[in-house]
């Protein structure tokens, strides 16, 4: 069987050789092989003579494999997350100017009207929604510590029963945070932070209200070993956080077990969806902490885990996409698809629904 070309982005059907450190990444390029939850039948790429290409064959694209990806959700309960930074919203230099095209927040309103869906992002709830400004979808902020979720008894969200959670009642949703006695702690930190890194040129403090950011995409190559000690000495004094990395960014955050695989847990919980087997999630994200979401639907033993990447990176998901033009049009053909589905309209139940 001859190889075909991936049914995508032109890039793909050539072969793409990436720099090691891509200038969105931050530096991470790995390539690792990974068991998929469900195997191509199809090999897309033209070539494997290409790290990317390789990496493809593990983790095909979402757009070549979407019918056959389709077909298993055939009588499942599609439950669609997204990511912002990367994956709606193209990485700028200017955190404050990563806006969301028109084209993609209609994709994402048309993709809310037949599945839920959920954006799960690093950034605070609030910052997200203001740059989504949707009213169809639900928010989780920093990094799943913020979450709006529907008014439904929880049934088995086990690891929110350990936490000291705070729970408020807002209209018909539920306001979910288990990191809220952090935020004095956070106040102080993000003073300390803003303090000590003032003179450092292009750094920037990002108050994500259960995080905090620490940009250094702007600081020159000299500097950024100073920022790094900086705000690793000032978190020796604070036991109880803790630094991780994403695409040039340093991000404080409060040390629970909590992250966005719980988040997505506990989303599909109080959507209704705990324990069912019908359930599909789908989850698009591009940066380190979707990982954790991966592996919450590879736990599930159903979904799809789907990575936005130029270069080939270790990751849990089981399909790709390229970048946000690719996730754009794998939203508007999910949209599509369940739209143009007469048969799926009669034996799914998911429009109904939601
Ligand atoms: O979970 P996400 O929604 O992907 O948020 C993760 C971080 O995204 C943002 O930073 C990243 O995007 C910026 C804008 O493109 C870019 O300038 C930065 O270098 C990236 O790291 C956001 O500003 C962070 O607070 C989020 O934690």
């Amino acid at each position: 069987m001859g190889l075909q070309k991936p049914h995508s982005h032109k890039q793909k059907a050539q072969p793409i050789t990436r720099p090691k450190n891509d200038e969105n990444n931050g530096g991470d390029c790995f390539i690792t092989s990974n068991l998929l939850i469900n195997p191509p039948s199809i090999i897309t790429p033209v070539s494997s003579d290409s790290p990317y290409n390789s990496w493809l064959l593990e983790h095909p694209s979402a757009l070549g494999s979407f019918d056959r990806m389709m077909k298993v959700a055939r009588g499942k309960r599609i439950v669609v997350f997204l990511d912002y930074d990367g994956t709606l919203s193209p990485i700028v230099d200017d955190p404050d100017r990563a806006f969301m095209s028109d084209e993609m927040r209609a994709a994402v309103r048309e993709v809310a009207k037949y599945f839920p869906t959920a954006i799960i992002s690093g950034r605070s709830r609030d910052k997200v929604k203001e740059f989504v400004q949707l009213s169809n979808v639900y928010y989780a902020g920093s990094h799943g510590m913020d979450i709006m979720a529907p008014a439904r008894p929880l049934k088995s969200s086990g690891e929110a029963k350990h936490l000291a959670i705070s729970i408020d009642k807002k209209d018909n949703d539920v306001l979910f945070q288990p990191a809220q006695k952090f935020m004095p702690a956070i106040q102080e930190i993000l003073a300390l932070l803003e303090e000590k890194t003032g003179n450092i040129q292009g750094a920037k403090i990002e108050d994500n209200r259960f995080c905090i950011s620490v940009h250094y995409r702007r600081v020159r190559e000299e500097d950024y070993g100073i920022l790094e000690e900086k705000v690793k000495s000032l978190l020796q004094n604070y036991p109880d956080f803790h630094l991780t990395t994403g695409k040039k960014v340093l991000e404080v955050r409060p040390s629970i077990e909590w992250n966005k695989g719980h988040a997505l847990d506990y989303l599909l919980d109080t959507l209704g969806f705990g324990n069912s087997s019908e359930v599909l999630p789908l989850y698009i994200g591009d940066d380190r902490t979707d990982e954790d979401a991966f592996k919450a639907i590879r736990s599930r033993g159903q979904g799809f885990p789907i990575i936005v990447s130029t270069i080939p990176k270790e990751t849990k998901a089981s399909h790709s996409l390229h970048d946000p033009s690719e996730v754009l049009t794998f939203l508007l053909r999910l949209a599509r698809w369940r739209k143009g589905s007469s048969t799926s309209r009669s034996t799914f139940s998911n429009l109904g629904s939601w």
